[in-house]
């Protein structure tokens, strides 16, 4: 098979001797955008590239090229569109495949149009061995179409790629490496060597998908699992199919699929390709490029026996079986506005993916909350139970502060009335703390200071309850502790005082309450045989509420060494009601 190149007024085909710097690109049949900036440039009328359909090097600019570096192999930019055309040029000479020979070509056959009238004419850039009715292309190319409607087109994609990878290789040196582009047709083989615009821009990637060389493959439009993504590309395939069917309603349908092959002119958006054409689908996975004649014997899929461009006039005659396709514009026209609403498909699908990726953030974030949420109310419930266990506390510490506390007398219990007669000195009633410190002083101590805690309380009976529990200001040390009753005559503002004394001194003291102090004086003082001498032998207290709500005590005394004098003076706050 030979390449030819398909510009107007281009004699290029492969295997020229003078021609061996040139390079062939296929048209990218997979990118219907770029496709349709090819086929603006090329100008050709009425034509439809196929996947045989090449240009040559001379129609891009030198920045349309990059170099492989491991080679130094020549490649066409992925974005690369031809500009150099010499569309006014008549004929370049006899020997040149220029559109006047391609036009004589197409008149012979009957004014067919289309590639496969100029590849008949040029013996090669259309060539489609199956063209001539081989009934084994028949089923394989429904069955490509079939697995192009379910999505399975994408790896076929993928190993297209990959071999027209290395078909590139192959192909595109330049002359410095001594290994031009050829054809070799030896033994019966025909060997395809080209590269293709559309696939030059894929390689194969590790997973076996497809990756172009801005890094995006197409399983990144194609996550696993999705099948949306395949279905909307099967869309493309199957939406410029029935284009041409539409197109086409007076060819029947027999022959179209029988010629299928031929009209490999399958514009893919989302580069959903159907694959090698049946013509080459003889050739394993990975080498589709490269065709390999056998006989039809082999099995009943085998591919035709005979690869070998066929015969001019043979060629033709199959054209003369297909129907006339529709004009280029008309494809463009169809399939862009198709593959717009595709795409736009494609990017809904693939938003909905990000949103379903968002809302399962969001979720996330929720049951994460969720749980930061239930150790918190755990924390709020052992906070609860510890308060409850404060308050347990409280209560029995409550209990056990009473002056008297008697498991009969229940704290939960409402407090005992007092009794009116006790009622003149019910300003003593309460707790009381030492604010500031009591002061100690006497003719033979040196000057004291000491803490003191009070409580006065009643039962309801008619008299009242105190103790007087003093410590050391720094140590806490318990010091002198005394407790005892306070009556009152009844009907009367006489009081009697009954004290009992750490010390071992008991006394009786009496006097009188005058609105809120009480004065009294000793009447009667014993002590234990073995007390601590020198002995007291007189006591006089005066207790009053101070203007500020506070209880003064002072205490006098005269001892067997002593006359009276002051031994005490302390100042209590309440601390209670
Ligand atoms: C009405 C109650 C009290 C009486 C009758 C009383 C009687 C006495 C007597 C007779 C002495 C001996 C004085 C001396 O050695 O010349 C004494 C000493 C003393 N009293 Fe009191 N006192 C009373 C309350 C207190 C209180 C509430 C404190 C407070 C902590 C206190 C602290 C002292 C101290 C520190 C001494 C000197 C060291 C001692 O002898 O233990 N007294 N008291």
């Amino acid at each position: 098979m030979v390449i030819c190149c398909a510009a107007v007024n281009c004699s290029n085909r492969q295997g020229k001797g003078e021609k061996r710097a040139v390079s062939f690109h296929r048209f990218p049949l997979k990118d219907s955008k770029r496709l349709i900036q090819w086929l603006k440039a090329v100008q050709r009328d009425n034509w439809t590239p196929t996947k045989y359909s090449f240009l040559c090097s001379e129609h891009f600019t030198k920045d349309s090229f990059s170099k492989r570096l491991e080679d130094q192999h020549r490649l066409l930019k992925p974005t690369a569109v031809p500009s150099i055309f010499h569309l006014t040029e008549k004929k370049r000479g006899a020997g040149g495949h220029g559109r006047t020979r391609r036009k004589d070509a197409s008149k012979a056959t009957g004014g067919v149009r289309g590639h496969s009238s100029a590849a008949t004419s040029r013996g090669a850039t259309g060539w489609s061995p199956s063209s001539s009715g081989n009934p084994m292309a028949k089923p394989e190319s429904r069955r490509l179409k079939r697995a192009a409607l379910q999505g399975e087109a994408a790896p076929r994609a993928a190993q297209e790629a990959a071999s027209q990878e290395q078909a590139q290789q192959a192909l595109e040196r330049t002359p410095g490496d001594g290994l031009a582009t050829t054809v070799a047709g030896s033994q019966g083989k025909a060997e395809v060597s080209a590269t293709d615009a559309g696939d030059e821009s894929t390689t194969p990637s590790i997973e076996g998908g497809v990756a172009d060389k801005s890094g995006i493959s197409m399983d990144d439009f194609t996550p696993p699992g999705s099948g949306a993504c395949k279905f909307i590309g099967s869309l493309h395939s199957y939406s410029f199919s029935s284009k041409h069917t539409r197109e086409r309603p007076s060819v029947p349908r027999e022959p179209i699929d029988r010629k299928r092959p031929k009209k490999d002119v399958e514009p893919s958006c989302s580069g959903s390709s159907l694959g090698p054409d049946k013509g080459l689908a003889q050739s394993p996975p990975g080498s589709s490029l490269t065709a390999t004649p056998q006989k039809p014997s082999q099995s009943p899929s085998a591919p035709p026996a005979d690869v070998t461009p066929k015969p001019a006039t043979e060629a033709v005659q199959s054209q003369h079986s297909d129907a006339s396709p529709m004009s280029i514009n008309e494809v463009i026209l169809s399939a862009s506005g198709a593959c717009k609403l595709i795409d736009s498909l494609h990017s809904y699908c693939f938003s909905s993916r990000q949103n379903k990726s968002q809302v399962c953030c969001l979720r996330e974030q929720v049951e994460k909350k969720n749980g930061e949420l239930k150790s918190l109310r755990q924390r709020v419930s052992r906070s609860d139970s510890q308060v409850r266990k404060l308050q347990e506390k409280l209560d029995e510490l409550r209990r056990v502060s009473v002056p008297y506390p008697s498991g009969l007398l229940s704290p939960s219990r409402e407090p005992p009335k007092m009794n009116p007669v006790v009622e003149p000195l019910s300003w003593m009633l309460g707790t009381w703390l030492s604010d500031p410190p009591g002061a100690g002083t006497y003719p033979t101590l040196q000057p004291f200071q000491y803490l003191e805690e009070v409580h006065i309380s009643h039962v309801g009976q008619p008299m009242l309850n105190f103790s007087f529990n003093s410590f050391h200001p720094d140590t806490r040390k318990p010091m002198h502790r005394e407790c005892g009753f306070i009556r009152l005559k009844p009907d009367t503002n006489k009081v009697a005082f009954v004290s009992a004394q750490n010390t071992g001194v008991v006394e009786v003291e009496e006097g009188e309450v005058n609105g809120q102090e009480l004065c009294i004086a000793s009447h009667s003082i014993a002590r234990i045989s073995f007390a601590k001498e020198p002995h007291v032998e007189q006591i006089t207290r005066k207790f009053r509420l101070n203007s500020e709500g506070k209880l003064e005590q002072t205490v006098s005394m005269a001892t067997t060494t002593q006359p009276m004098t002051q031994h005490l003076h302390v100042t209590y706050k309440k601390v209670t009601p």
